[in-house]
């Protein structure tokens, strides 16, 4: 835990980066121009304006007594119970559920007895319905949807003059079925739709004024910022940490990094302020050095501090539905009647619900113990939804511990076909069973197998997943320790387990599958040595295989150079995923098409069986004089 959690009592504000400041300084002079004209024009429209709003509202007030009711507008049943639910974690699919005329998503996951029910909908779930689709063709980019609210909504629709003359102070006075249109003229139309053109200018300008204020004050001030001498650094060593100071002390040495020719104290270099940056970045946050270090090579450090801030935040608690047992419209049904305030998780998956909050546990209830559903992170339905495992297909799950990867193939699968569910890890497994069992899954046998065993035990899949064991990097919200217990050899000795698992993986799918071929490699891990590293050494030791879309077509692609490491092209087909963009763990996704059973690795052939037990063909090797 970081010194920023332990001290909870004292926990400042977050830190949030003066994006304004990024420019050069011969833009402040521009600014400053600009600011005078704005100002200047600004008085003399003020004057006009409420000149012209005293006759207005004298000839109009007639007219427009008893109007307003009916020309505001008619809001979206769905924008109204959004607003009366209580205050949500922070959620970038669920405001877009809203916004986005949902009509059939509850209806999408039918409960496969039971799909001609669909028509004893219950209106209370209505508002949550979406023409969202599994298939990963349809999956839309959370990260660059528009971000408008449902105030947002109100206000562009809202024609109400006096609202617009005297500003508007409160939206409940549009909250109204009745008629939007009755008593509207389209000359009223356009004067309104004018008179909204000009406030929304004025608001933009008035914006503008502020920043350019904000920014001005500042700028003069932080210059003066310098780093803390040899001396300085010393006493604050012995004396207790000052977060407040610190919080500031990045905030100014970041500043400085964007626009180092300008703001730098002579005396120091770049390596100087990032050793501070470095220093005052762990002590705020609690990392250890070495995994600052990591990070800080991943991101820009503006994207950092986003990062080290997401993850001082729990990620909303997330379930994906047991289509075996239940159907998403159903469950959610159930537990709303239980009070539980829920939303789906996206347009992206038509399984997933976010709980905001629940007077029951929700590993406790009914539903939950019928196994309706699982609770599962947002992230960990990623690596399936690429997989796309068919049914009647042999599914290996390499390391399925406890099981929520395992379970969500299954119900892909319908319960048909196999679903071979393997951790090397004994008591892990104790879970995975239980989870099994509870959800219903009757196509899966468990076994307990160092994954580097494969495909000697059994082979010939039709899809692996290898969801591998990794550092953790992503889901330090979850599990603090990650921040600190990480050195470079638990890293070398992850990053050659994932390597010899994936070649594994790999090695266990029969390339002349007639409906798969394929292997998904995921980690909640966001170094790249873990990730795009391991792929790259795939791709590498086993050109019998490429990668393809993983179908995700949200999510950053993957690194394909890094640090001076070139990588294969085809990286970029793999996806990130990071909570500060996402609001879910940190993830990596890729996936691969195995193209021959034979490889070609220079000296030796690899024949990979198409059933179970190992072929392994070794050509004799060319050796040279
Ligand atoms: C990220 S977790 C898997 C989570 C699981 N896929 C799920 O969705 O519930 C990684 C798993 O790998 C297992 N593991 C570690 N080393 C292994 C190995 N050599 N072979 C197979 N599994 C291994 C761990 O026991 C752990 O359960």
């Amino acid at each position: 835990m970081g010194r920023r959690a332990k001290n909870k009592q004292d926990v400042p504000l977050p830190i949030e980066l003066d994006k304004t400041h990024e420019g050069k300084v011969t833009k402040a002079l521009h600014d400053k121009l600009k600011h005078e004209a704005i100002r200047s024009r600004k008085q003399k429209e003020n004057a006009q304006r409420q000149k012209n709003s005293r006759t207005d509202k004298a000839a109009n007030s007639n007219k427009e007594q008893g109007k307003r009711k009916n020309i505001a507008p008619v809001e979206d049943n769905s924008i109204v119970e959004k607003k009366s639910k209580k205050t949500k974690v922070v959620e970038v699919e669920s405001d877009q559920m809203v916004l986005d005329a949902p009509d059939d998503g509850w209806d999408n996951a039918p409960l496969e007895s039971d799909s001609e029910n669909d028509d004893d909908d219950d209106d209370s779930i209505d508002e949550f319905d979406s023409a969202e689709e599994e298939l990963p063709s349809n999956i839309s980019d959370v990260s660059d949807a528009p971000t408008r609210n449902a105030l947002d909504l109100l206000s562009d629709d809202s024609d109400d003059e006096d609202g617009i003359e005297g500003g508007i102070e409160s939206y409940d006075e549009f909250d109204t079925d009745e008629d939007a249109d009755e008593g509207v003229t389209f000359r009223d139309m356009e004067k309104r739709s004018k008179m909204l053109d000009s406030m929304r200018e004025e608001d933009e300008e008035m914006a503008e004024l502020e920043r350019l204020e904000a920014g001005g004050a500042a700028e003069g001030e932080r210059e003066l910022f310098a780093l803390p001498t040899l001396e300085q650094v010393e006493a604050e060593k012995e004396a207790p940490l000052d977060l407040q100071q610190v919080q500031l002390r990045i905030q100014e040495t970041i500043r400085v990094l964007n626009n180092f020719a300008e703001l730098r104290s002579p005396q120091s270099s770049r390596n100087d302020y990032m050793d501070q940056l470095k220093r005052d970045l762990c002590h705020y946050y609690g990392y250890n050095e070495f995994l600052m270090d990591k990070l800080l090579q991943l991101f820009t450090v503006g994207e950092a501090v986003e990062f080290f801030e997401a993850n001082e935040v729990a990620r909303p608690v997330t379930i994906r539905t047991n289509t075996l047992k239940t159907r998403r419209r159903d469950l959610a049904q159930a537990l709303i009647n239980r009070s539980v305030n829920l939303d789906p998780i996206g347009k992206w998956t038509k399984v997933g619900l976010t709980i905001f909050d629940s007077p029951v546990p929700v590993g406790a209830t009914p539903e939950y113990m019928a196994g309706h559903y699982m609770i599962q992170a947002a992230s960990s339905f990623l690596p399936v939804i690429a997989l796309a495992p068919q049914e009647n297909e042999k599914v290996l799950d390499m390391s399925a511990a406890p099981g929520g990867k395992t379970t969500y193939c299954s119900a892909l699968m319908k319960n048909t076909g196999l679903v071979v569910a393997n951790d090397a890890n004994k008591d892990r497994e104790r879970a995975l069973v239980a989870n099994i069992h509870r959800l219903g899954i009757t196509n899966a046998l468990v076994c307990n197998y160092d994954g580097r065993e494969f495909p000697k035990v059994m082979g010939g899949f039709d899809r692996v997943l290898l969801d591998a064991p990794c550092s953790g990097t992503g889901v330090i919200s979850k599990d603090a320790s990650v921040k600190i217990n990480k050195s470079q050899d638990d890293f070398s000795m992850l990053t050659n387990l994932q390597k010899e698992l994936i070649l594994s993986a790999i090695d266990s799918v029969n390339a002349d599958s007639a409906t798969g071929g394929y292997i998904v490699y995921s980690t909640c891990s966001v170094t790249v040595e873990e990730d795009e590293a391991v792929v790259d050494y795939a791709l590498r030791k086993r050109p019998n295989i490429k990668l393809v879309s993983t179908g995700l077509d949200f999510g950053r692609p993957g690194f394909t150079g890094f640090r001076g490491r070139t990588f294969h092209s085809s990286l970029s087909l793999t996806r990130r995923f990071y909570p500060h963009t996402h609001n879910m763990d940190g993830f990596f996704v890729a996936k691969f098409k195995k193209m021959s059973n034979k490889i070609q690795t220079g000296e030796n052939e690899f024949t990979v069986p198409t059933g179970s037990g190992v072929k392994l063909k070794q050509k004799k090797k060319k050796r040279g004089n």
